[in-house]
This record gives structure tokens, sequence and C-alpha cells, in this order.
């Protein structure tokens, strides 16, 4: 009943309209009551003209059990009878010529005037009167239903985001109108697919317009602080230094945003994920795994994993003097391997084909939160669903296998491993014995995610950081060779320590200069729960915010007239002479959720780095094609061919 009246109110808009105007003048914008909806007359006839013509039961079927007389017929016992409800209501003897046309207004006095007395509409079947008044009571709830979910959501796509969009202009914001449903996503996607067919000049480094196309006329037509719309959620944007750190520091108030595609939870659980104090418990817990203290016993495992990718090289390369390669590929086999090797140590192996499937279930989370979300559908037993379940929990059995050996191995005394994993449970375990108790440490089912989420957020991201290295170096060959005669002059061509490696430090501006030009993680996304003052603004609650780091570190007023020039030497004193104390360069994130494994990726990018520069010089290939675009992160599109000498 209420799917045809839907269908056909969205086909005769005057009724809508009209069935609106009574719900609105009866009930305004507020909940609905009994009262109210056993008044509603415009909505009642329209139910009755829907039932008429689409009426559920379309038959009533009887039995006549002995020799029965009806009327004229003598009926023998065992016959059927079948009422026809629906054509009767189609009989145009009965309801004129107009039959088949959707006219409410002929049950404006009510059924009895509509059928002139005839037993004609039986939608609710008929007979006795206990039948008519439980056809009463649910043509009532149906009524009530009906109201109800057209007023959530009308409620829901419409009255909300337009009261929050009043809200935030009310307060001088300026933002793009709220377009029904779709947000400014259509646009966005549109404009987004534009960028993408066009590559930039290799010189170019102002690369918001094509990467944030969407954000950069928003913020050009309405300023830097200013709302867009993602679907039917305000979207504030928040592009200055301080409100950043205001937002980043209060991590209660502002909390991860929720929602979207319930598939993308396969990946970002964990640490990553989790609010208030679970995420107290889970970062006290995880902290010592990535203590300064614990790297140093990780540098064997980067020197083994960079060793493997240059000697795939040196193999290209050894019939020529240069190569060309791609070397994005190789960047990120690098980067997952040396996850694989520091958090699972001596189970590498088996680390090595949880983490092919995990970006196996990667792309196929990321294909499906990229289409639109229809609720339930990860239900469906489609190809893709099923995979992505039986990759699940083929890498949860992976790493409860290893976790299980490791827990057997500490309970009979062996000492503890120096990888993430080894570290992870003797600081789980500790943290039970100094609160007495178990539940105060991480389940067995918590850590398997926290490993999984290792992967997830220090795989792609470094191996970004290093390939927007090798390119910029490629193609400032000056600030590659000072890198180089640096990294000779502390290691020669010996295997790099951690020592060596902390006094980096050209390499340490060059990398700091890469990720204000391009850092990984482009922007941060915050939810306002409850109704929340920031800066001078008040925000609705359900507001999301959106700092845009990437806009930020390419700020004119923040870092000067050269800000498009890569010039790794404005961090010749450090980040905070660079910032002049500002907290304008995140390429970690800030406050207490800032990026546990910052230390670790930056170490692992030096160790590699240094290695690649005592073995090879590079320069960019004339196939190559400057197009960074964001998926998640900031990638090169069409990946990073160099050439490579052998020195
Ligand atoms: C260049 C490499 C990396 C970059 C640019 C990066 C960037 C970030 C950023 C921006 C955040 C903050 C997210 C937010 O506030 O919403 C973050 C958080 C995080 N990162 Fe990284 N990351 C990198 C490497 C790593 C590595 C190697 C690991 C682990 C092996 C890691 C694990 C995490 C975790 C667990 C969090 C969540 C911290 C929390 O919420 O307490 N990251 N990262």
């Amino acid at each position: 009943m209420l799917v045809w009246t839907m269908i056909l109110l969205g086909q005769y808009k005057d009724w809508q309209t009209r069935a609106r105007e009574e719900v609105l003048q009866v009930f305004g914008y507020e909940r609905p009551d009994i009262d109210g909806l056993n008044h509603l007359k415009v909505v009642n006839m329209i139910f009755n003209e829907v039932l008429r013509l689409y009426p559920p039961l379309v038959v009533l079927r009887r039995f006549v059990h002995e020799e029965t007389k009806l009327r004229n017929l003598i009926l023998p016992a065992g016959t059927l009878l079948q009422l026809n409800t629906m054509l009767l209501h189609h009989d145009q003897d009965v309801w004129g010529k107009d039959v088949y046309e959707f006219k409410p207004e002929r049950f404006a006095k009510g059924v009895l005037k509509a059928t002139k007395g005839q037993a004609s509409y039986l939608p609710f079947g008929g007979g006795p009167p206990m039948e008519k008044t439980i056809a009463v009571c649910v043509t009532g709830v149906a009524a009530a239903i009906l109201v109800l979910l057209v007023w959530r959501v009308l409620n829901f796509l419409w009255l909300k985001p337009k009261k929050m969009e009043k809200f935030l202009r009310d307060q001088g914001l300026k933002g793009t109108r709220y377009r029904f449903m779709a947000g400014d996503l259509k646009e966005l996607e549109k404009l987004r697919e534009e960028a993408r067919s066009k590559p930039m000049s290799v010189t170019d480094h102002n690369i918001v317009p094509r990467v944030l196309t969407f954000l950069h006329k928003s913020v050009a037509a309405h300023g830097k602080l200013c709302f867009t719309w993602i679907g039917v959620t305000p979207m504030v944007h928040i592009s200055d230094p301080t409100m950043m750190r205001e937002v980043l520091a209060n991590h209660f108030q502002f909390q991860k945003s929720r929602g979207g595609n319930p598939l993308t939870k396969l990946l970002v659980r964990g640490l990553l994920d989790v609010e208030t104090d679970q995420w107290v418990k889970h970062r006290k817990i995880i902290n010592p795994a990535f203590h300064v203290e614990k790297l140093k016993h990780m540098v064997p495992a980067f020197y083994v994993s960079c060793s493997e990718m240059i000697q795939k090289w040196e193999e290209m390369i050894a019939k020529e003097t240069s190569c060309e390669v791609d070397v994005w590929s190789h960047l990120q086999t690098l980067t997952a391997d040396v996850i694989s090797r520091t958090a699972f140590g001596s189970s590498f192996e088996e680390g090595r084909k949880i983490f092919e499937l995990q970006s196996e279930l990667s792309a196929l989370v990321m294909k499906a939160a990229t289409s639109v979300y229809i609720p339930g559908s990860k239900f469906l037993p489609t190809k893709s669903n099923k995979r992505m379940k039986e990759i699940d929990w083929k890498v949860k059995v992976m790493v409860k296998s290893i976790i299980d050996k490791r827990v057997i191995a500490m309970k009979a005394g062996e000492s503890i491993n120096d990888d993430l994993l080894g570290i992870l449970l003797d600081s789980n375990y500790k943290e039970m014995k100094q609160q007495g108790n178990n539940n105060f440490g991480l389940s067995i089912e918590e850590i398997i995610v926290e490993c999984k989420l290792f992967y997830f957020a220090g795989q792609e991201t470094t191996a970004i950081m290093l390939v927007w290295t090798m390119i910029l170096l490629g193609q400032y060959k000056d600030w590659q060779t000072r890198a180089r005669e640096e990294v000779l002059h502390v290691f020669g061509h010996g295997r790099p320590d951690i020592d060596g490696l902390n006094h980096l430090k050209v390499v340490n501006m060059i990398f700091h200069e890469v990720l204000r030009l391009y850092p990984p993680v482009t922007l941060l996304r915050r939810m306002v729960h409850e109704k929340t003052k920031l800066g001078n603004i008040i925000l609705p609650a359900g507001t999301l915010l959106q700092l845009n780091t990437l806009l930020l570190h390419h700020d004119q007023d923040v870092w000067g007239e050269d800000v498009y020039k890569f010039k790794p030497e404005r961090f010749s004193e450090g980040v905070l002479k660079a910032t002049k104390g500002q907290p304008s360069y995140l390429p970690f994130g800030g406050g207490p959720r800032i990026c546990i494994g910052q230390n670790l990726a930056m170490l692992e990018a030096k160790m590699a780095l240094a290695m690649i520069l005592q073995r090879f010089s590079f320069n960019l290939s004339p196939s190559y094609s400057h197009a960074p675009h964001i998926i998640l992160t900031l990638k090169a599109q069409f990946g990073a061919h160099l050439i490579l000498h052998k020195l």
C-alpha cells in the first residue's frame, strides 16, 4: 500500500503537494501525533484511491463445504468461490468512465458516498463488523507510518540540510547552495574527471587545481573558511593553522567521521578508527611498539628489504649502463615487505601472504566504496562480497596463527621478539598485569585488527612519500647530488646504520619539502556530533569538518611567494623555523592522534633513499607524465618512470 502510494504521488505531484500542505498545516515540522493523523482528510482520500486502483490483495477466496444457495445459484459442495476485488475496483459500471484515473477526490465525502452505499470497495475484505474495525485500524497505522516515513525522508533529504545551511550562513559563513540529495557530489566528480584527463607540466607544483578542483573553485568563490556538501552533509573546510590545531587537539569533541560504505570497516579499524576512552587504551598499549628506542631493532629489516629492491634494479641494468623503470610498483613492494618484516619478524613470509591478501581486499573495498552504496547490499552474495569476506576471514586466521605461536612462546618464557607484534603483545600483557584485569588489555581479535591496520596505514603512505621524492630528485638533480654527497660522506659505500640515518640533514630537508608539496594524506576529516564552537563559529551537530592539509601546505600567505617551488632549504633550520612556530605543516596530522608510525616511516624512507643514492643516479624519463591525483592518498596517476644509471 505504501509503495503504490509513493509511486502514485511521485507521478501526481499536485496530489503530493496537497498532501504535504495538509501535513504541514496539521503538524508543521513537529512529530505527527495520533489526533492529527486521524484528521488527515486529503491523505485519507489518497490512500482510499490507491487501495482502489492497486489493492494489495486482488482476490478473496471462500470454500463451499455443503450445497449452498447464493442468490439464484445453487453451488455444489466443494465449489471454490473467487471474489475479484481488483476487477470490482476497476469496474466501469460501478466507478464510471474515469475508473482508471487516479482521482482521490472521488472519496472526498467518504467511502460510502463514493460507492453509493454499494459493497464495491473491498481492499480490506468485508463481512462482520470486527473486520471493519481492523480495517480502520490498519488504515490508521498505515497512514501514520506513511506520514512519518515521508516526514523523515523529507527531513533527511531537504529540511535538515536547509536548516543547517541557514544556520551556517546566518553566521556569515559562505558556501555552495545545498542541492537535493547529492549535494556537490555530481559536480565534484565531473570536475575530477575533467582534471584527470589533463596532465601537468613537470615543473608545476601548484597541484591543488588538478587534484582538488572542486575545493579550489569553492575556496576561490567563498573563501578559505567555507562549506560544501557531501550529499546531505555540510562540510566546513578549515585551512587556518590555528583552527586546525584546535580541532586536532580536541579529539573527544572532534571525532573521526563515520558513515559511508560500511565495507571500508574491513580496512579501517583499530587505532585509526576507535574513539575516546577506547582510543586512549589502544594508543597506550600500541605506543611502545613505535618507540624510537625500539625502532633501532627494525633497521636490519629495512636494510634487507631495500637490498632486495636494489638487487632487482641492478639486475635490470646489468646489460646496459642505464634503464627505464617505473619505480612505483617497486617502492610499493619495498614498503609492504618492510611492514611484513617489522610487524611479524621471523614470520615475515606469512606476513607477505597476508599483505597480498590485504591489498586484494583493499582494491575490492575501494571499488565498492567509490560506487553508490545501497544499504544492506554488503549482505548480498555477490562474487566481490564473497571474496571480501573470504579474504577477511583468511587474514584473520593467518594473523591469529602467528599470534598463537607467539603467545605460547611468551608463556614458555622465551624472550619477546623485537618486531611490532612482539612488542605489542608484551605491552598488552604488561597493561593487563598492571591493572590486574584481563579486560584492560586488548583482545586477540583487537590485536589482529591492529596488525592489519599497520599494512593499511603504513604501506602505501610510505611508498608515496618515496615515489614523490624520487620524482622530484629526478628533476632537481642539484638536490640529488647534494643528498648523495651527504650519504657518501656519512656512510661511504657501507651499510647505513641508525645513527648515521638520524644525522642526514640534507635528506631530512628534502623529505620535509616533499611532504609539504606532495603530502600523501591531503586532508583529515572530523565529525561534530553535537553543537560545537570552533573559533567564532558555532557548528551544528552533524557537520563534517575537512582540514585541508594540502591547501595549508600550498598557502602563499603561510609559505611565501615561492610556495610552489621545490626548496628544501626552507627546512634547513628545522620545521619550527620553517613554519615560524605555526602549526602549518601537518603531513602526519597533529594533536594526540598524530601518526603513530611517523618515525618508522621516516627512518625507513631514509634507509631506502640512502641505499638508492649510494648505487644509482636517476632522472625523469621522457615518458613520465606529471599527473598527481587523489584516490584516498596522493598518487602519481601514470606511475613514476625514471631512468636509472648505475654509478
Ligand atoms: C609517510 C608515511 C605516513 C604518512 C604521511 C602518514 C600520515 C598519517 C596521518 C596524516 C595520520 C592522522 C590521521 C588523522 O588524524 O585522521 C596518521 C595516523 C596514523 N598512522 Fe600514519 N602515516 C604514515 C606512515 C605510517 C606508518 C608506517 C604506520 C604504521 C606502521 C602508520 C600508522 C598510523 C596509525 C595507526 C594512525 C592512527 C593514529 C591514531 O589515531 O592514534 N602511519 N598517519
